[in-house]
C-alpha cells in the first residue's frame, strides 16, 4: 500500500533581517492511511514549521526553499506544493485538518459552535445546512459533548477548555479528513483533560481510519498513540523508528535524553531531568550535527560534519557518528 502522505527532502527558510533561519531541513518521511505518526522534539526544532508546510501556510518572510509534499487522497498523486491556491484550499480542511494547540484561536468568538461547524460542513460537502446542522450534532455527539442538540447554539466562551478541543476535534473530523494534523492539542489543558482528550483522539482516528500527525515536547504523551514516532533537533530528523523502538531501543544520544525527561512510575525522582545546555540558534547554521554541542557521546568530527540518516535496522533510522547501539550501554543510559 502506498502512504497518503510523502514529504520528500523538505526544507523550508525564513529570510529575516539577522540572516537566514533554516528551520526546516531535509525533511522525509510516509505517512500512511490510519497511521499514528509522532513528531517529537524541543521548542524551536522545526516541527510545526514543517506541519505548516504541509498546510500550506507558511508566510513571508518564510520560503519552502525546496522538496516535494506528495498526497495520495483523491486517487491520483498530486504535489502539495505545485497545487493552485483554488485546489489546494479545496484540500485543507477537507482532506487535510489541523488541530492547533490553542482552541480559542481555532474558534471564532463571535459564531456558535453550530454555525462554525455547518459552515465548515457546507463548504466542503454538498449538503445544505440543514443537513449540515445534523452532521454537526453527530460529531458532538461523537465527541462526547453532552446534550449536542443544545450545545450546538453555544459560544466558545461558554465551553471549558477541554470542551473547546473536543468541538475543534468535531469541526477538523467533519469533512471525513483522510489526514489530520494535531499541533500539540492537549498542551493548553490540565492533565486529566489531557488524558481524555488524548483517549478520544485516538478512538475517533481508529473510527474514520485517518493517518494521524502528532506534535509534541513531550514523548510521554504520544507513548500510547504513535505507530512510529520522528525525532526532530535543530531542524533536522535526528532519529525515525517505530514507537516500541523508540522507547526500547533508542539510538541517537539526544532520544534518550528524551526519555529520561519522561516522568516515570518505577523510579523515585526528585526532579525530572532537564536536558542541559540551549536548543540551537537556527540563524546561519552550519551543516554539522546540530545537538553537538550537548552531547555527551560527541566526536570530534560531529562539530566538523553533519551525518547523514542512515537505515540502521529495517525501519529504524538514525543520524549519528556515534549512536547507542550496544544495548548494555544503552541501558546503562537509561538508568543514570
Ligand atoms: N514566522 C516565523 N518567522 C521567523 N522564524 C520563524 C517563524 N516561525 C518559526 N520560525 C523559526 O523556525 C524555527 C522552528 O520553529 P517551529 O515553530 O517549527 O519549532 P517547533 O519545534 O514547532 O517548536 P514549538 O514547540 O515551540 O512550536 C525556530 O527557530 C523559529 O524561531
Amino acid at each position: 500500500m502506498e502512504p497518503i502522505l510523502s514529504v520528500k527532502n523538505l526544507h523550508t527558510w525564513f529570510y529575516m533581517e539577522e540572516g537566514v533561519v533554516k528551520a526546516v531541513n531535509d525533511v522525509s518521511f510516509d505517512l500512511y492511511e490510519d497511521e499514528v505518526v509522532g513528531i517529537v522534539g524541543e521548542t524551536g526544532s522545526g516541527k510545526s514549521v514543517t506541519v505548516k508546510s504541509i498546510m500550506r501556510l507558511i508566510h513571508k518572510p518564510g520560503k519552502i526553499v525546496s522538496g516535494e509534499i506528495i498526497y495520495r487522497g483523491r486517487g491520483k498523486e498530486e504535489d502539495i506544493l505545485k497545487l493552485s491556491r483554488d485546489e489546494m484550499s479545496k484540500i485543507r480542511g477537507k482532506e487535510i485538518s489541523m488541530i492547533f494547540q490553542d482552541p480559542l484561536t481555532s474558534l471564532n468568538p463571535l459564531y456558535t459552535i453550530g454555525d462554525q461547524l455547518t459552515e465548515t460542513i457546507v463548504r466542503h460537502q454538498d449538503v445544505d445546512r440543514k443537513t449540515a446542522w445534523e452532521i454537526g450534532i453527530e460529531m458532538l455527539r461523537k465527541v462526547q459533548i453532552p446534550e449536542p442538540e443544545k450545545r450546538m447554539f453555544a459560544y466558545p466562551f461558554e465551553f471549558s477548555g477541554g470542551m473547546r478541543q473536543r468541538a475543534i476535534i468535531a469541526i477538523a473530523l467533519s469533512c471525513n479528513p483522510k489526514v489530520l494534523i494535531a499541533d500539540e492539542p492537549t498542551t493548553a489543558l490540565d492533565v486529566t483533560i489531557q488524558a481524555q482528550i488524548l483517549e478520544l483522539m485516538k478512538e475517533l482516528q481508529k473510527e474514520f481510519r485517518t493517518g494521524l500527525l502528532f506534535i509534541t515536547h513531550d514523548l510521554g504523551v504520544i507513548a500510547s498513540m504513535a505507530d512510529r514516532i520522528i525525532v526532530m533537533y535543530g531542524s533536522r530528523q535526528m532519529e525515525i523508528a517505530s514507537a516500541e523502538d523508540i522507547f526500547y531501543k533508542p539510538f541517537h544520544p539526544y532520544t534518550h535524553m528524551l526519555l529520561r525527561a519522561i516522568p516515570r512510575l518505577d523510579k523515585k525522582q526528585d526532579k525530572l531531568e532537564a536536558i542541559p545546555g540551549q536548543p540551537p540558534r537556527m540563524i546561519d547554521v552550519p551543516n554539522v550535527c546540530p545537538f553537538a554541542p550537548r552531547c555527551p557521546r560527541r566526536l570530534d568530527k560531529c562539530s566538523k560534519e553533519l551525518p547523514e540518516l542512515t537505515e540502521i535496522e529495517p525501519g529504524h533510522f538514525v543520524r549519528c557518528f556515534n549512536p547507542v547501539l550496544d544495548k548494555k550501554e544503552s541501558e546503562a543510559m537509561k538508568n543514570e
